[in-house]
């Protein structure tokens, strides 16, 4: 373990609150990992929900949960009354903690760690005596994009054709679809104040943290840190995946769904080098029958293996017929081990949505990926997978793009085969490669996490 202990006066306390999802619990579970194994006293504050499967409660990190339930999301209409309930919960919550800590003459908490998208935390550390660090889930691209919107520099939605000059140049989108696809989409404006809301108090925070390493955007991290001092803190995957220096670091310790693990794992073992597709859309997608419908198809006609992971709440939508026939070569589950699966010699390559976690781990294990982009920062992540890192080639544009089953077979094809995939292979590879160094010893984004730990008590000098 390493210890930056010894040259402070005490060891740092730190508490951390994410939200609700699966893409945001996973890297501030993985960054609260990283704390405490440079000596940092870390508490996460995370939902629970009646699947959740926690195996870092006997380790080092103490996690206290939320009630959260969410069914009961599903009753309430606005982004704003959404924010609301959540806002209250996790206040709660936070005031229990301190409280607690507090009443068992433990050390007081010194930094509220939050995510991007509870930006009261800000003025709730202060007013309690803590400092505060903003954690975005989500890469600098996207943050850059959604400053401007809170700058009222964006008039959304953005329409075909508008002129897009109010991007600054290090962002290299000259098509309306690379936005975020909340910024062309009316069904998302309204979502677009919670989004841009990220910076209502991002000048006051004392830590801005950006999940995202040096080498993948570094104009745009540039560009914001010529506004605030930022810290690139990423890939935040666990270590295992990447610099191997925490021990048994296999998965982010917390998962709201429960992975067929040995059954997914036994299946690759079974199938040669690069020869399985690997299919999923993240926690949060659904996809529409007819998508799923060629997409099903699209894959048996490419006559490549796949895993595809198709939740339980979604497998009505697939046909028997296709279900037949895919038997001896598709698998599907409802959730699997993603790292483990990605990691796997038998995959050749993802389908994916382009969450920005998927991407990261592709990123991380140097997969190429087929990008089919749903919704939110997807767009714009495939973008950058597309056309700046060159390691995907692109299905479609957005969940409204319709796709057919002919699409999804070329895509396989230049991805899992020829110069295409040597060359995607290649840049991947180069990624990974960079996303190694920065978080191994004395790289980028592990010398900001040192820094940040460094100054949050103030040090005293050993003599
Ligand atoms: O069978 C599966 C499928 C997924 N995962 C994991 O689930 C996470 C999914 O995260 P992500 O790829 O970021 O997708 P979403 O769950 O859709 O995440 C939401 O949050 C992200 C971070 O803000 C955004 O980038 C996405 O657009 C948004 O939809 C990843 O760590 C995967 O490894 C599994 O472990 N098993």
């Amino acid at each position: 373990m390493e210890n930056n202990g010894d040259k402070m006066s005490k060891k740092p306390n730190i508490l951390l609150i994410s939200l609700p999802y699966q893409g945001h619990i996973s890297p501030m579970m993985q960054f609260a990992k990283r704390l405490t194994s440079k000596g940092v006293r870390v508490t996460i504050i995370t939902p629970f929900s009646a699947n959740l499967i926690s195996d870092i409660q006997n380790k080092s990190i103490n996690i206290e949960y939320v009630s959260y339930d969410h069914d009961e999301d599903q009753n309430i209409i606005t982004v704003e009354a959404y924010m609301e309930n959540i806002e209250k919960k996790a206040s709660d919550k936070l005031l229990e903690v301190m409280e607690k800590q507090k009443s068992s003459s433990g050390e007081p908490f010194d930094v509220l760690v939050h995510d991007s998208l509870l930006p009261w935390g800000v003025d709730f550390g202060h007013q309690h005596g803590l400092k505060t660090a903003i954690f975005f889930t989500q890469p600098c691209a996207i943050s850059a994009i959604y400053y401007l919107v809170h700058q009222g520099k964006i008039k959304y939605p953005v329409q075909e054709g508008d002129d897009l000059s109010f991007l600054p140049d290090q962002i290299p989108i000259s098509h309306v679809k690379d936005l975020p696809y909340d910024l062309y989409h009316e069904r998302y404006a309204g979502t677009l104040d919670m989004l841009g809301g990220q910076f209502s108090n991002v000048e006051n925070a004392d830590w801005i943290f950006f999940n995202t390493f040096l080498g993948l955007e570094d104009e745009v991290v540039d560009w914001l840190s010529s506004k605030w001092k930022i810290m690139t803190i990423g890939p935040s995957v666990p270590s295992m995946f990447l610099d191997k220096r925490l021990a048994d670091d296999k998965d982010y310790g917390l998962s709201l769904f429960k992975p067929d693990g040995e059954e997914c794992i036994k299946w690759l073992d079974g199938k040669d080098t690069d020869s399985v597709v690997y299919v999923s859309f993240g926690s949060l997608a659904n996809l529409v029958e007819d998508h799923m419908e060629e997409i099903a198809w699209g894959l048996l006609n490419s006559k490549c293996s796949f895993i595809w992971v198709v939740r339980d709440t979604e497998k009505s939508k697939l046909s028997e017929k296709f279900l037949e026939e895919s038997a001896d070569r598709g698998l599907i589950v409802n959730w699997c081990p993603q790292l483990e699966v990605l990691a796997h010699k038998a995959v050749g390559s993802f389908m994916t949505h382009c969450g920005w976690n998927s991407t990261l781990e592709a990123l991380c294990l140097g997969v190429p990926m087929m990008v089919m982009p749903q919704w939110t920062d997807q767009t714009t992540n495939a973008k950058y997978i597309v056309d700046v890192w060159q390691t995907g080639v692109r299905v479609k544009a957005h969940d409204k793009e319709s796709i057919t089953r002919e699409d999804i077979t070329k895509s396989v094809k230049d991805v899992m085969e020829g110069a295409k995939r040597e060359e995607l292979k290649a840049n991947a590879l180069k990624l990974k490669d960079m996303a190694l160094e920065a978080m191994s010893e004395g790289g980028s984004s592990d010398k900001n996490i040192d820094d940040f730990i460094s100054n949050i008590v103030t040090p005293t000098t050993s003599t």
